[in-house]
């Protein structure tokens, strides 16, 4: 595990929010500390990152999340700016330099487009950058939008032809059953997405999550079929990542035998 050299890292809004909405600064600061060092040992990181409408929240008072995707898109544009400031901040104290990227699902899929973003990733990498990436939801609505970080950072590790995909969450990994079940048990590895796997993952049990295990398993697929290992992993412990890497039993792992 420890050679791979690419990998994409997403995390979700309720790993990097308390459940009052406002930013879960120690974890932020652990993330960015985790990613920094292993920009040290000299593999290309790139963070995706949710958040952006969780943030807005906080910032304008609203407990619930909207439904309007208007109102959505204002609180994304409020959160965005708020959520950059702080990687800035957190990655700047371990001497890393982070770039922002809002892209579209056109970005990825149309031709050109995504020449141009590979080439900017590339470059970024290549000075030893973390390129940080969310989906630009001020333009994107449903006709050009990926709509969740989970499909949207599949996509990255395809275009950027990367070894690993680690998803961190609010939970441990792919359980055989929506885990408000007691009985519920952790899957450690997923060789195949079948119907019995897709029947499993359900929709997000929090206020803040959106795409629940079910855009998680939409988003294996997508790496499954382009050869990229994939992990989803808590994210409440940033360090689980170093666990991941030295081929530890984390989370559940999805790659075929
Ligand atoms: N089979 C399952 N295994 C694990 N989690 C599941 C499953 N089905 C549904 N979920 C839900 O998915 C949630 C994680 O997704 P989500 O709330 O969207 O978080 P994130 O912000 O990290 O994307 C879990 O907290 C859980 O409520
Ligand atoms: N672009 C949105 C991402 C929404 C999303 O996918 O959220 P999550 O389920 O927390 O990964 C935002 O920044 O709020």
């Amino acid at each position: 595990m420890s050679d791979y050299k690419r990998i994409v890292v997403k995390v979700g809004t309720s790993t990097l929010t308390h459940p009052s909405g406002k930013l879960n600064l120690l974890r932020i600061e652990r993330l960015a500390m985790v990613l920094s060092d292993l920009a040290n040992q000299g593999r290309d990181i790139v963070l995706v990152t949710s958040g952006a409408i969780g943030v807005g929240m906080g910032k304008l008072g609203f407990e619930e999340r909207p439904t309007d995707i208007a109102l959505k898109q204002a609180l994304a544009a409020v959160g965005q700016g708020m959520l950059m400031q702080i990687y800035e901040k957190m990655f700047s104290e371990f001497g890393r330099v982070v770039a922002q990227i809002l892209i579209t699902k056109e970005d990825i899929f149309f031709e050109d487009r995504n020449k141009n973003a590979m080439n900017t990733f590339n470059e970024l990498l290549r000075h030893g950058i973390i390129p940080i990436v969310n989906e630009n939801d001020t333009i994107a609505t449903d006709e050009i939008k990926i709509g969740d970080n989970d499909v949207l950072s599949a996509y990255v590790a395809k275009l950027l032809n990367a070894d690993l995909l680690i998803i961190l969450s609010d939970i441990d990994g792919l359980y055989d059953k929506d885990p408000i079940f007691k009985d519920a048990k952790l899957i450690s590895r997923v060789t195949n997405i079948d119907e019995k796997v897709k029947g499993i993952s359900k929709g997000s049990n929090t206020n803040l999550g959106t795409g629940g295990m079910r855009t998680k398993i939409n988003a294996a697929q997508i790496t499954m079929e382009s050869g990229i290992a994939m992990v989803i992993a808590n994210g409440n412990r940033p360090d689980n990542i170093y666990d991941i890497l030295e081929g530890k039993d984390i989370g559940t792992l999805f790659k075929p035998e």
